[in-house]
């Protein structure tokens, strides 16, 4: 099942003591590729983990999995940490031009995969797994705190991006896409965010795939306060990033105004023109 053919797609997941949940995740994602109805083909697809030295058995369980012919491998990273510098590092590892993000904790249901895959084109750059789609519950397990920030977080990201749902860790880029984005912000949890913006995806080459949030039942979620003052950090970043033009552009509209009106203010008060009236 592996090697052999060319890779056109890579899988990333950022993992952070996941074992108990890789083998699972694996053999489901290459289980729903080899179904007769898959858009893609299991042949061409390659799983990467990003592990941040778990040190739990991780790299042990790839090492069996690719024994057993799954197409996956697995860095572990030493010297970062970091769910978004994970995914970065994975993309920039992919053999494959149509790359895709998910969690390693089955919270992203692998059976979307293909589906997910399918979706990248030269035209549509970007495919967006939403849990705002129809047909879609949203987080219905999570507890009232935790739907309170997702809630607040993606209205703060409304005037960023049309995507309905850019906190999603469940996303897949074009790699040309990818390469065009400059200064990526690789603290935090949010690179799907990032990526839209700065690698400048059009609303119409964004793809969204409606999916319901599963409940992690393996290992710990790592989302900390810390996270989510890194989260308010990026968006600060961000509105710099896409508005300061537009601020700067104001700044000096309203500058000339001020200018101009003092200037006439000033005219009209001189003995010369008093004489006039
Ligand atoms: N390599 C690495 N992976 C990490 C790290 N922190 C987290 N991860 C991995 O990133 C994935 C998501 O982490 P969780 O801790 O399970 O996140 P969550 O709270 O369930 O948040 C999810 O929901 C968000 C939407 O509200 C998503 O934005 C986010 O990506 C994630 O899917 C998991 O596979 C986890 O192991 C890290 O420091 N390093
Ligand atoms: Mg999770």
């Amino acid at each position: 099942m592996s090697g052999r053919q060319t890779i056109h797609y890579s899988v990333i997941v950022p993992a952070y003591r996941e074992n108990g949940n890789i083998r699972p995740l694996v053999t489901r994602i290459f289980e729903a590729l080899r179904r007769l109805d898959s858009p893609v083909p299991a042949d061409q697809v390659e799983v990467i983990i990003v592990d941040d030295n778990s040190r739990d058995g991780s790299a042990e369980n790839v090492q069996s999995l690719q024994q057993e012919g799954y197409n996956v491998r697995i860095i572990v990273r030493t010297m970062e940490r970091g769910l978004s510098s994970a995914v970065v590092r994975g993309f920039q590892e992919a053999l494959g031009d149509n790359m895709l993000c998910m969690d390693a904790d089955l919270q992203h249901p692998p059976e979307y995969v293909p589906t997910m895959l399918a979706a990248l084109s030269p035209s549509s750059t970007f495919v967006l797994g939403t849990r705002y789609g129809p047909g879609v519950e949203m987080d219905k397990d999570w507890p009232v705190h935790r739907r309170i920030i997702s809630a607040g977080a993606r209205i703060l990201a409304l005037p960023l991006t049309s995507a309905s749902d850019p906190m999603s860790g469940f996303f897949g880029i074009r790699k040309e896409s990818f390469l065009k984005a400059r200064g990526l912000n690789s603290q935090g949890f949010k690179i799907a965010l990032d990526l839209l913006i700065k690698a400048n995806i059009p609303a119409d080459a964004i793809a969204e795939v409606p999916f319901s949030f599963g409940v992690r039942s393996e290992g710990e979620s790592k989302l900390t306060g810390k996270v989510m003052i890194k989260y308010l950090e990026q968006l600060a970043e961000l509105y710099w990033y896409k508005y300061s033009a537009l601020l700067v552009f104001f700044i000096i509209i309203v500058v000339v105004t001020l200018l101009v009106l003092a200037r006439s203010a000033m005219g009209s008060l001189s003995p010369e023109s008093q004489h006039k009236y």
